[in-house]
């Protein structure tokens, strides 16, 4: 990890799913933000793979359409725009046929050949996951990958459906890349705030000493959306919250937040401790799956003042699905560090808000000396918000203007995009990979030890009753059953309202702790 400058690296990047969802939504916009901010060399070109028919100018025509409707950073200045779309050319190409990769050979030699380029090959794989194979044998048979330079393979999730699936896909793209060539997306490591996580714990004394057991009540991590499935069912339908979610983005926040201290701010050294996390959590047999999880399934309700129809009533959801469409679970990391502190996890979709946020719950004082209003004592809280908001609040306990010892909780606040917008995550996941960083990628073992931890819990509910699947109104928080998983533990979910949300809303200015 260092200070983000001008890529050293000049490259062709083959895009494979160009005419797709997300190369409209996030890769063009990802690349059009770097070349803003002059990050990317300036050799380099991106041919879009796609079966479809497209000439030149209707790709890039395409791609501006895609930036100025998605981009953080719009098209300001056309001349400017028009030096960065030269580099981007299209091919017209059926991966499933051997024979369309030699199409695909001239395209990437004579964009080396126009930007004297030498050598360096990204292959970005934005296709369906049951492509992901095929297409790393057939670019080493078409001889895509005999190159003078490098050669890296970027891999979009779902990678497998499970342990088994994974381990076949991974053995069979290691034919053609080595596991160093490999960089599998997760988007999340990508986000600004889950990057900070790291620095927050390791360039502050004051969390370090606390960050264990003797001190730490319990961890919550929540990523919830108000989306449903949106176009998404026929992948969604035999994933569910649990593939989608769980087995990356949310065990991805949990290793950042519970890994130890590395040796040394390198990919491997970083990674390593990440996996160790994986080691020592918990796995559950699948006859114990419902004493630690609890899944959902949203009903038809309202999102924003508008109804929303419920997810069986979705395009392409089958009208009896038992797809679960929200997920949480308590989690136990059997090391030193973490014993018996639960880590409370939950995502879903059509949920209250939109939210992706970390609540370190801290243990209470050994003896009450002062009290609030209701005769209690609000726990030291620290929240790091991931997103939308981005930032820090650590909300402590001071006694109120004016009195003696009426305590209430205050907060002090860190904003990290008030008034300037972050990098989105596809921007730095670009230009790590080109820069060859692979430390906020996923290595094998964490996938695998990831796909071992989910699968027992997929096979309890692929053959539980159908009345293990809550139904959760659209709008809501998700079904009340899951408070049983923090009941035990004198724990309940904690949404901070920050002070710059409470001004926001004109409320009362002193900050409130909701529950
Ligand atoms: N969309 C999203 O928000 C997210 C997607 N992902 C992952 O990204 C990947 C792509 O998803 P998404 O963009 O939604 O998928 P789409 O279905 O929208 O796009 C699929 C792309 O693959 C191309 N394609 C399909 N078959 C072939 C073929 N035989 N030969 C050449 N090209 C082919 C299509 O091109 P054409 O139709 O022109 O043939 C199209 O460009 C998936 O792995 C997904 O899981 C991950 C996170 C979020
Ligand atoms: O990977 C995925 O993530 C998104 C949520 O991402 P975010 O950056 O908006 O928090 C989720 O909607 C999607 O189902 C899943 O595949």
């Amino acid at each position: 990890m260092s200070t983000r400058q001008q890529a050293l690296n000049p490259f062709v990047m083959v895009m494979f799913g160009a005419t797709g969802d997300l190369a409209k939504r996030k890769l063009y916009a990802a690349l059009y933000s770097l070349y803003r901010n002059k990050l990317l060399h300036e050799k380099f070109a991106v041919i879009g793979v796609g079966r479809s028919s497209k000439e030149p100018d209707a790709f890039h025509t395409y791609i501006r359409e895609c930036v100025d409707q998605f981009g953080r950073l719009k098209v300001e200045d056309e001349h400017d725009w028009r030096k960065f779309i030269e580099h981007f050319a299209y091919a017209r190409v059926d991966v499933s046929k051997p024979e369309d990769y030699q199409i695909l050979r001239q395209a990437v030699e004579s964009q080396e050949k126009k930007w004297g380029i030498a050598g360096n090959r990204l292959f970005y794989m934005a296709i369906a996951p049951e492509l992901f194979g095929m297409v790393s044998t057939n670019l080493k048979n078409g001889g895509l990958t005999q190159t003078s330079g490098w050669k890296r393979l970027v891999i979009e999730k779902p990678f497998g459906k499970d342990y088994l699936s994974a381990k076949a896909l991974n053995e069979e793209i290691e034919q053609t890349f080595s596991e160093e060539e490999i960089y599998r997306i997760d988007h999340y490591l990508g986000k600004e705030m889950v990057q900070n996580i790291e620095v927050i714990r390791f360039a502050n004394s004051l969390f370090e000493p606390l960050w264990n057991n003797n001190f730490i009540k319990n961890i919550q991590i929540t990523a919830s959306e108000t989306v449903g499935v949106e176009e998404r069912a026929a992948y969604y339908e035999h994933a569910g919250a649990l593939r989608d979610m769980v087995q990356n983005h949310m065990l991805q926040m949990l290793m950042m937040v519970c890994m130890e201290p590395p040796s040394a701010l390198n990919m491997e050294a970083i990674r390593d401790e990440k996996v160790k996390v994986l080691r020592s959590l918990r796995r559950y047999q699948v006859e114990e799956v419902d004493n630690y999880f609890v899944r959902g399934q949203y009903a038809e309700g309202t999102i924003n003042g508008q109804p929303v129809p419920g997810y069986r009533q979705e395009h392409n959801v089958a009208p009896e699905s038992a797809t679960e469409t929200f997920v949480a679970g308590k989690l136990f990391i059997d090391n030193f560090r973490w014993a018996g502190v639960p880590i409370f996890i939950r995502t879903g979709k059509r949920m209250a808000k939109k939210m992706t946020e970390i609540v370190i719950e801290f243990k209470e004082m050994p003896k009450y000396l002062y009290f609030n209003r209701e005769g209690n004592l609000n726990p030291n809280l620290l929240v790091i918000r991931i997103n939308p908001d981005e930032g820090l609040s650590l909300i402590l306990n001071a006694k109120r203007p004016g009195t003696e010892d009426d305590v209430s909780p205050i907060e002090l606040e860190f904003c990290n995009n008030c008034g300037k917008e972050s990098p989105e995550a596809y921007e730095r996941l670009f230009y790590d990979a080109i820069e060859g960083d692979s430390t906020f990628f996923t290595r094998w073992d964490e996938v695998a030890l990831a796909w071992k931890f989910v699968d027992p819990i997929r096979q309890a509910w692929d053959k539980a009753a159908a009345d293990t699947l809550f139904s959760y109104q659209a709008g809501s928080w998700g079904p009340l059953e899951v408070e049983r998983l923090l009941a035990p533990h004198g724990a309940h979910w904690w949404q901070v309202q920050t002070g710059r949300e409470q001004l926001n809303a004109a409320a009362d200015k002193q900050v409130k702790v909701l529950t």
